[in-house]
């Protein structure tokens, strides 16, 4: 395997920044040293100067070709895990999804089916639990030990994917007991659905309804409900998807008592808000996720939240769905719009935009997209840093270029863009995975398949 040597850029980890050049080969980084501190040769150089050098980004939370509401998201492995290494990802982990009445074996087993051979980047599964009994219970240990180390349960979607507060507290205990992280979506679903069956009986069909109904109030009862089950349970605890500033701050207080307790937001809550949903002639309906857009004064808390560490990670919840066909399910109904947004390809250009914002700092913004979710999901330091031993996931980071986010120009299979006509600064350059060009000079030359599945370790995070 080739030689590579970067030369001339600015190296930034979650805890450093220097101006060193990094030698690659046999597909991890071997050295880091100054240019006058080394006399290494490679078979490729690669020209970082006036470039950011950063690790690829690990993107926690994806969907490809999820089900949801009768239809499927539009981005298969193939295609998202290529716009996600445009976007200067190189890891995602996805959801598996156990099916009610099958087992976890089945779910995943499934997932591998349609993720193997075809993704251009490295990628590992998380499994969803949508069926919590003691067949799933004790499998949950096997996984664990297999490298599938975390559970996704619900809250929310009742009849789908809900799981009572039993179930969750046996899957706690279970997690407590064999390493795993429980990860759970905090939203309190029966209280939401009785308040989406009131609004549609008033006539209010549009998507802006969506945000009124999935009320903040809700999140923050879930989230704490589901702290408190895992303070019972003695395991940590992940919530993804906070959007509500009065979840943060039920996550902020128990952080403060010292539990184990984590958090995840996602860009679409730091840049877009209920002002999107309530676009006219149905546009909101591209914005319906859940959680759901919060008004905007619920973003200022949530970047506070990434400042002070109550929040650890930014993952995308990337769940496309195309506006026409498939978010035109629900004209005239919101609550059949299928829930999700894209956005694989522009998490690490919004988070830089971040920096240039002065929301947070650049080490914060390698932090948040790259090494806490390795640490989170037992991929660090393979994953996450640029080190000797670590993967050669590396990022060359053009600071300066100006860009216009749009549908015409990005990589995801969807015809919109949520972000379109945001102007950004910072653009992807060259993305190597495993040392493999897979974005040469803004040219795709990566391939299917050369992405690997990746067994993962347990949780590494720690308060
Ligand atoms: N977030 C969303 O709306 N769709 C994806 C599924 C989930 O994460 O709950
Ligand atoms: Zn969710
Ligand atoms: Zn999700």
């Amino acid at each position: 395997m080739a030689r590579t040597l970067i030369t001339g850029g600015l190296v930034i980890t979650a805890s450093d920044e220097s101006h060193v050049d990094v030698l690659v080969d046999g597909g991890r980084v071997v050295g880091l040293a100054t240019p006058d501190g080394h006399a290494w040769t490679a078979d490729h150089v690669i020209d970082a100067t006036g470039k950011y050098v950063i690790p690829g980004g690990v993107d926690g939370h994806t969907h490809m070709e999820m089900p949801f509401g009768g239809t499927y998201a539009s981005d298969t492995f193939e295609t998202g895990t290529r716009a996600a290494a445009w976007g200067g990802t190189t890891t995602i982990v996805d959801f598996a999804i156990q099916s009610k009445g099958g087992s976890l074996g089945e779910g995943l087993d499934a997932w591998h089916e349609k993720a193997d051979g075809r993704c251009a980047i490295d990628y590992a599964f998380h499994m969803i639990m949508s069926d919590v009994n003691e067949s799933s219970l004790r499998e949950m240990d096997g996984l664990v030990s297999a490298g599938v180390t975390s559970f996704k349960l619900f809250t929310a979607y009742p009849g789908v994917f809900l799981s009572d507060d039993g179930q969750i507290l046996r899957a706690m205990q279970r997690a407590g007991s064999n390493g795993g992280l429980i990860m759970t979506h905090a939203e309190n679903g029966l209280a939401i659905d009785v308040l989406v069956e009131q609004a549609l009986a008033r006539g209010e069909r549009d998507p802006r309804h969506h945000g009124e109904v999935r009320k903040a109030l809700l999140e923050a009862e879930a989230t704490h409900r589901v702290i408190k089950l895992s303070q019972v349970a003695g395991s940590p605890l992940y919530v993804v998807h906070v959007s509500a500033q009065e979840a943060l701050a039920e996550l902020a207080r128990a952080r403060d008592e010292g539990l184990p307790v984590f958090g995840e937001t996602c860009p679409q809550y730091l840049f877009l808000s209920t002002d999107n949903l309530a676009e006219p002639e149905f546009e909101g309906a591209k914005y319906v996720c859940s959680t759901p857009l919060r008004p905007k004064e619920h973003q200022e808390a949530l970047w506070r939240g990434l400042r002070t560490n109550d929040l650890q990670v930014v993952s995308t919840d990337h769940c496309p769905f195309c506006f026409k066909g498939q978010k035109e399910m629900g004209r005239g109904d919101f609550s059949k719009i299928p829930n999700g947004m894209p956005g694989v390809e522009n998490r690490m250009d919004l988070l830089h935009q971040a920096v240039v914002d002065g929301h947070i700092s650049r080490r914060r913004w390698i932090e948040i997209a790259c090494a806490a979710p390795a640490r989170m999901f037992g991929l660090y330091p393979k994953k996450g840093t640029i080190a000797p031993g670590a993967d050669a996931d590396i990022v060359i980071y053009d600071p300066a270029a100006e860009q216009t986010i749009s549908a015409e120009t990005h990589h995801m299979n969807v015809d919109y863009s949520a972000y379109e006509g945001k102007r950004v600064t910072g653009r992807v350059e060259t993305v190597l995975s495993r040392g493999v060009p897979v974005i040469d000079n803004r040219a795709y030359v990566g391939r299917a398949g050369h992405g690997a599945y990746l067994p993962r370790g347990t949780c590494q995070y720690t308060n």
